[in-house]
């Protein structure tokens, strides 16, 4: 069905009329309230409406080099006018952050519009979202006041540059060295190999002049390890090079092709003894090293950028099920009955079956993200205090948090990709490079996988403090609640009770099955570490049971306790309903085993999806619009609230180099000269 032109698709309209909730209730309690979507949305207009962010050509026909040049002018654009912004929230980012870093960058960074100004990364993100939070995080008092002054008001833009082309998971691993020269109070940095150049660091290339450069300390002839010390790269005028510094970008990418990634190398590069950020580890000026109560702390920043992924994967999700789910309500296809009209493709369970989970796991999403920057916050000021306790816990769930998030995101988005057919194979869709950006959050600030196996290290021992009798902290506290699975099951039933249950049985199950295994293989006469190996499949889907349960239980948690109206409640308990029993079905294996479901349960837990499908389906359009996403941060024609897809793809392809001219030049250069020669 064909709008007039300017009118918004009737189907839309239509949705909208059979929504069973008020959608600005609900785009208030995402954003937190009426008062910050106000604030958003006027941060939004001031940004959206300045023609300086618009693209005369979209960014897929630019050279890399065009692109890189364009989004160099956008983000210096933005970051200005947004110290510049005149009233409101913004108003103190004038002034650097004498209080939380963390806080500050995350209302800075918060929400979509990078995305949407800067659509395939951004080469500032790391100056912000790591280059400061390490100096606020590993600066003394003294570093912080003067660099951090520095970085915020923009006289040096600075990266992290940890991952070397040897190696990027293994930290300990690293190459570069640092070595400590006390005759000149100096540190001399050196790649010894080409494994030892960095590699990877976001606006390294040719954006940043500084950066914070992880190296091996030596210090009195003593290797002390990693630490991280503030690096001159180029100079403040000129931006050439500094001497002994090797640089440049790492080359096109899946995506994130505008962040500029780099490479760098040292020979012989002299930096003063106060560019080691000592907060944490010291060295004196004669050379002799003092240690903080934990090494670990060193990895603070990582831990930042752990805790805010989730969010920003929420983000991005929400744009693509948007999307998608708006797309499908537009699109007719096919018969569902012999001569009638052809369906939305919404009305296939099948379609709702690829849209609505991908929705449902918005909410989880963001519902964790809360949870966990609480915690993150509470956990650092205790940090602060130098109360390290619950330092393993926060490691522990941020890394699988980090893991989960990350790696559906990026298969949600493929998935409602697909479900878009042939349009969302459309770069102008905007899925596949919302893809890009997802997928390549499963790589950095920690691979999914060896993340996994981070929490699963965690639950190995907590699985031992539980067998001897301990009390456990309240994220693992169900491992002593569910230590034998092989209890007398009871009914199941078809309630949230009984679900929560069921995921931490399986969470209890998986841990206890590959603790027992492991130990089997080291009294078999297995090394620790090699039954640690060979148990790592075991391990890895141990730590996903665990995080999956607790994203189901802060989800049903969450929804409950919210103070809603009735109709939004019933939308938000079937959201969370809907997310647990697609899990569930979709391990339904590990519940039989491990759980009180029985195989006779499942026919009633498939049904319960289909009913879940079947509520949620006349509210699919009503929640997308809910997330309240402007038409210019969706930057699709499937999405856009009007729901003119076909004429705003037709307009798409009009911006085509190829098609300013009715006939190429490579026709009478190659084609007609290939076609004479076959006659
Ligand atoms: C409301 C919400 C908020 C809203 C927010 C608003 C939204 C804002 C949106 C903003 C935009 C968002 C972002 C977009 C831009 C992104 C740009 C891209 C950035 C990408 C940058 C990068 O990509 S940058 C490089 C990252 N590179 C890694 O990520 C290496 C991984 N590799 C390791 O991290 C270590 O190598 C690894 C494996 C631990 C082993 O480390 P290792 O070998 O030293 O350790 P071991 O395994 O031996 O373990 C020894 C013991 O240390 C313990 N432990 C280990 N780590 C610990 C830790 N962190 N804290 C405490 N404890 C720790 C462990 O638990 C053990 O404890 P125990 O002994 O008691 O068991
Ligand atoms: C888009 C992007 C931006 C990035 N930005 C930055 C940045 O700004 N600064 C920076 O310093 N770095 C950055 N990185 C680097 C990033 O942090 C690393 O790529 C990441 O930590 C993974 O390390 P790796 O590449 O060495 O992978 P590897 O560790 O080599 O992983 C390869 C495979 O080996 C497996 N593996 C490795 N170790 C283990 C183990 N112990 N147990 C089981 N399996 C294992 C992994 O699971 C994976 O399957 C970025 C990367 C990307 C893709």
């Amino acid at each position: 069905m064909v709008s007039e032109n300017g009118a918004v698709n009737e189907d839309l309209v239509k949705e909208r009329q059979n929504c069973s909730f008020n959608t600005l209730e609900l785009t208030h309690l995402l954003d937190g309230g009426e008062a910050k979507t106000l604030e958003r949305k006027e941060r939004e207009e001031y940004f959206l409406s300045d023609p300086a962010f618009k693209d005369e050509v979209p960014m897929e026909y630019l050279s890399h080099q065009e692109q890189y040049e364009h989004s160099v002018r956008k983000a210096c654009h933005m970051f200005r006018k947004l110290q510049e912004m005149p009233h409101g929230s913004m108003d103190n980012f004038r002034e650097p952050p004498v209080e939380s870093v963390a806080q500050r960058i995350k209302q800075l960074l918060g929400g979509m519009l990078g995305s949407a100004i800067l659509k395939d990364g951004n080469p500032l993100a790391l100056h912000y979202v790591m280059f400061l939070p390490t100096l606020a995080g590993q600066g003394t008092v003294e570093q912080q006041a003067y660099w951090i002054s520095r970085a915020w008001n923009l006289e040096i833009v600075g990266t992290y540059a940890q991952t070397e082309l040897g190696h990027g998971t293994f930290i300990r691993g690293l190459e570069t060295t640092a070595t400590y020269d006390p005759s000149t109070q100096e540190f001399v940095l050196n790649s010894p190999t080409l494994t030892a150049y960095k590699w990877w660091p976001g606006g390294l290339g040719h954006t940043a002049n500084y950066a914070v450069v992880v190296a091996q300390l030596y210090t009195q002839g003593k290797c002390h390890g990693i630490h991280p010390f503030i690096v001159q790269l180029r100079d403040e005028e000129t931006h050439m090079p500094m001497p002994g510094i090797i640089i440049g970008e790492i080359g096109a990418k899946l995506g994130m092709n505008t962040t500029n990634n780099g490479y760098l190398g040292f020979k012989q590069v002299r930096i003063p003894r106060e560019n080691m950020l000592m907060k944490n580890n010291k060295v004196l000026e004669d050379g002799t090293y003092v240690k903080s109560p934990s090494d670990k702390l060193t990895y603070g920043t990582m831990m930042f950028v752990r805790v805010v992924i989730c969010q920003d994967m929420a983000s991005y999700l929400s744009k693509a099920v948007t999307i998608a789910t708006r797309y499908s309500a537009v699109r007719h296809q096919s018969e569902m009955k012999p001569g009638a009209p052809e369906p939305q493709v919404l009305d296939y369970r099948t379609q709702q079956y690829k849209l609505l989970p991908s929705i449902a796991s918005v909410f989880a999403m963001k519902f964790s993200a809360n949870w966990i920057w609480e915690m993150y916050n509470v956990v650092n000021s205790e940090l602060d205090q130098g109360d390290l306790e619950r330092l393993p816990e926060l490691h522990a769930v941020s890394c699988c948090l980090k893991a989960l998030c990350t790696s559906d995101a990026a298969s949600a988005v493929e998935i409602v990709r697909l479900a878009c057919g042939g349009h969302g194979y459309m770069k102008s869709s905007n899925l596949p490079s919302t893809y890009g950006l997802v997928t390549a959050a499963c790589t950095y600030e920690g691979e999914n996988t060896v993340l996994l196996l981070q929490t699963a290290r965690y639950l190995m021992k907590t699985w031992q403090q539980a067998r001897s009798g301990q009390t456990l902290t309240p994220s693992v506290a169900y491992l002593n609640l569910y230590s034998d699975w092989r209890q007398p099951r009871t009914v199941w039933e078809n309630t949230t009770d009984c679900v929560i249950k069921a995921f931490y049985q399986v969470a209890a199950g998986k841990v206890k099955a590959a603790a027992e295994h492991m130990e089997r293989r080291a009294k078999g006469g297995m090394t620790p570490e090699d039954a640690w190996n060979e148990t790592s499949i075991e391990l890895v889907a141990a730590s996903t049971a665990h995080c999956r349960a607790f994203i189901v239980e802060k989800f049903i948690e969450t929804v409950s306790k919210t103070d809603v109206s009735r109709p939004l409640q019933a939308v938000l308990c079937q959201m969370a309903e809907l997310y647990a029993v697609y899990w569930l079905l979709n391990n339904k294996g590990d519940f039989l085993m491990f759980s009180n479901l029985s195989p006779a349960d499942v026919d009633g837990l498939q049904l319960w999806l289909e009913q879940l499908l079947t509520k949620l389906r006349p509210n699919a359009v009503g929640i997308v619009d809910s997330f309240d996403i402007h038409d210019d941060i969706l930057a699709s024609p499937l999405g856009a609230w009007d729901g003119r897809v076909y004429e705003r793809l037709f307009e798409e392809s009009q911006k085509s180099p190829l098609n300013k001219e009715p006939v190429n030049k490579s026709f009478h250069e190659y084609m007609k000269p290939f076609l004479r020669s076959n006659l």
